[in-house]
């Protein structure tokens, strides 16, 4: 049996297991069904609370279609609040190891409850070897990409994991007809998130996103921070901005060449699972 907890992050919504105290399955079948919305618990996917060498914690995360993931935003303020509240620890200060790096975290408590969380997400990539993006310039700023017999203009960047980052006139589009072309793109190797970013003003953003192996989902943490940056670096906003997001808002700032996100974390409910069930 599997204890496990549904969290959502401004409707990021993942499941996430205490892999210290118990044997969490990693494997794709199982991370497909559970994550399911029909036949599972239901999520954009599963997140692991894990013991590291180094660091106070270590988290692994992966999409709805068992894909793994180096870095999650809206995952890692969840993960600092289950920690938290489940008594794996009583620091407010955490550093958290995972494959995109290590990242600072504070959290805000109300009551003893953990309410928001404050990560400072690092530096944004832009060299387009490192994202990785198969472009013949060491950038991809603003660059005008023609797909589908339309011209695109992308800026491409990495926060742990790959964006791109498109800006629009208004939100209210067919994503499903740009999005899965652009994360199957051979542009980029290891595929990628979409963001679809409307300025509204210097501090204020909209987007939505189609994320690597999810789908569109109602938040991206990494994403608002890339939608930031490319923002930022175009000179279309300031270094502290709202990014409105489907299913709510992050705050996000740019100070010392890092990128810092700031949000809520919510649980949803916890129950227990049979493994079995979901291999059927
Ligand atoms: N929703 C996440 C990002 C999850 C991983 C992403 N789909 C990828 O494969 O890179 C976030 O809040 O950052």
């Amino acid at each position: 049996m599997l204890k496990f907890t549904k969290m959502q992050g401004i409707g990021n919504d993942y499941i996430y297991f205490d892999g210290i105290h118990q044997n969490v399955p990693m494997n794709k079948t199982f991370i497909q069904r559970i994550s399911d919305r029909h036949y599972g618990i239901g999520s954009d996917g599963m997140i692991v609370i894990l013991p590291s060498s180094h660091c106070d914690f270590k988290m692994r995360m992966f999409n709805l279609d068992g894909s793994e993931a180096k870095m999650c935003g809206n995952g890692i303020r969840c993960f600092s609040k289950f920690v938290y509240d489940h008594h794996l620890t009583d620091k407010t200060y955490l550093e958290i190891e995972t494959l995109g790096g290590i990242k600072k975290v504070w959290l805000t408590l109300d009551n003893q409850e953990v309410t928001m969380v404050k990560v400072d997400m690092g530096k944004p990539i832009l060299e387009t070897k490192d994202i990785p993006c198969l472009f013949d310039k060491k950038t991809m700023i603003n660059e005008a990409i023609e797909i589908n017999g339309n011209i695109y203009h992308l800026t491409s960047l990495s926060m742990g994991n790959p964006h791109t980052v498109m800006f629009v006139d208004n939100l209210d589009f067919d994503i499903k007809k740009i999005g899965p072309f652009l994360e199957k793109h051979d542009m980029f190797p290891e595929s990628v998130n979409t963001e679809f970013v409307q300025v509204v003003d210097r501090q204020h953003l909209k987007m939505r996103v189609w994320e690597r192996g999810s789908g569109e989902t109602k938040a991206c943490g990494t994403g608002a921070c890339a939608c930031m940056y490319a923002s930022y670096l175009l000179g279309l906003c300031d270094r502290d901005v709202f990014v409105d997001l489907l299913g709510g808002r992050l705050h996000i700032t740019y100070e010392d060449g890092h990128i810092f996100m700031e949000g809520e974390a919510k649980r949803i409910f916890e129950g227990i699972i049979n493994e079995e069930d979901f291999y059927v």
